[in-house]
């Protein structure tokens, strides 16, 4: 038996919902450049789940089950609110999910209508954990989310309790797209090992969301934004990178284990980056990242992830910094969701043999005599 180090290349299950051929990706077999151009996110949330976009009626029907859920249980804004201060937002995302389950009487019910309707109820209230613990943590009371409103507008709204402009909301549907899904990543693959063993719909969630805290995965983009923030100033980026590259580190927000010529959600990113830098009046934030992009681009031929320019994205909508990773799993929840019912649909238990390199033939010492 010889092991693939970290899976690179094995296939490791057949899925209809994601595709990356050639560096191209694809929900549902349309490319992301025309969702991210023409779609609401909400579409694409149905599109993920039902592998098709909705009709007018599909849409509203989803739309209206997504604002009708968004609230959640008090007692888990109570637990929200009795979080230790400085705990790290994905880690309260974590726990808050989990708790959620405590208060779905459906939590334990394995049919495909009740899985369906815990994917509307996670997907609709992720954004609202998130929202609530960022507002309690500085002492200020949650927002309730509006029926009526998209799940990017309502998010917006939630943490400020102020209405977000246009160019807000259209900034972040497009970020919440081009998230949404990646076939078989980490925190995807998490959660779908976890529901293989036929456990609940939570449970997967729960991997997945720690899965995708990692600085390898979804962290990234947060690390991102420390170092946009590190660097500080253009002409400090030359010497920041310069360091980086000569001590053999990683430069977050670069490389990618299927991408090997480019991450093509990186290209809304950047223009989005330049638009929205230019409109709060920090176009050195772009101009860092660009020059960051062509030195490691350059030097190491490792190019920009989708976790690289979201970051400018992120603080140009005036996001808090340990925020952008709970966001990438607000957009995630909707790809989560749509692998965990194509695992239980087609399920058999997912357990791959380990290629053994430990001692042989030892034998059990008293403990005195070792
Ligand atoms: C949403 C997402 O999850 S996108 C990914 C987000 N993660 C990051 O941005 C973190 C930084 N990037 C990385 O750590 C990696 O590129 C990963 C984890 C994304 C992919 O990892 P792998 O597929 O295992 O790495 P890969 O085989 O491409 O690496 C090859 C070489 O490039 C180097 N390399 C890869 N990424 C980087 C980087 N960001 N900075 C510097 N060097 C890098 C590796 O150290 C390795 O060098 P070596 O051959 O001298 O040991
Ligand atoms: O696919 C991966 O390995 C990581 C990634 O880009 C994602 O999850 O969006």
């Amino acid at each position: 038996m010889t092991a693939t180090r970290g899976l690179e290349g094995v296939v490791a299950a057949q899925s209809s919902i994601c595709s990356i051929v050639d560096g191209v990706l694809c929900y549902g077999g349309i490319n992301i450049d025309e969702l991210a151009e023409h779609a609401t996110f909400e579409e694409v949330v149905y599109l993920l789940w039902h592998g098709a976009l909705p009709k007018r009626d599909q849409l509203e029907t989803l739309q209206k089950q997504l604002g009708e859920n968004a609230a959640v249980p008090a007692e888990v804004l109570e637990g929200i609110r009795n979080y230790p201060q400085g705990v790290h937002p994905m880690a309260a995302l974590r726990t808050a999910v989990s708790s959620l389950a405590l208060y779905d009487s459906e939590a334990q019910v394995m049919t495909t209508e009740a899985n369906y309707r815990k994917s509307i109820r996670l997907m609709a209230q992720t954004p609202t954990l998130i929202a609530a613990f960022a507002r309690m943590r500085k002492g200020l009371e949650p927002v309730a989310p509006k029926a009526n409103y998209t799940i990017a507008q309502n998010f917006l709204y939630m943490l400020t309790g102020e209405e977000p402009t246009e160019t807000a909301v259209k900034a972040f549907n497009v970020a919440l797209i081009l998230h949404a899904d990646h076939e078989f990543n980490a925190s995807t693959f998490a959660a779908r090992v976890t529901v293989a063993t036929l456990t609940d719909i939570y449970s997967g969630i729960v991997s997945a969301i720690g899965t995708l805290k990692g600085p390898l995965h979804g962290g990234a983009n947060e690390a991102v934004a420390a170092m946009l923030t590190e660097i500080g100033s253009l002409d400090k980026v030359e010497g920041y990178v310069r360091q980086k590259l000569d001590n053999k580190d990683k430069i977050m927000g670069f490389g990618h284990r299927v991408y090997k010529d480019g991450d093509p959600r990186a290209k809304w990113l950047k223009q989005m980056s330049k638009e929205l830098t230019a409109q709060i009046g920090r176009p050195e934030l772009y101009e860092m990242s660009v020059k960051i992009d062509d030195m490691v681009t350059g030097e190491k031929g490792l190019k920009p992830n989708v976790d690289f320019y979201s970051a400018s994205v992120y603080i140009s909508l005036g996001l808090e910094i340990d925020l952008f990773t709970p966001i990438f799993a607000i957009s995630r929840m909707s790809g989560w969701t749509a692998h965990i019912m194509e695992q239980y649909e087609n399920n058999r238990l997912i357990r791959p043999r380990a290629d053994y390199t430990g001692p042989v033939n030892q034998h059990y010492v008293p403990i005195d005599r070792r």
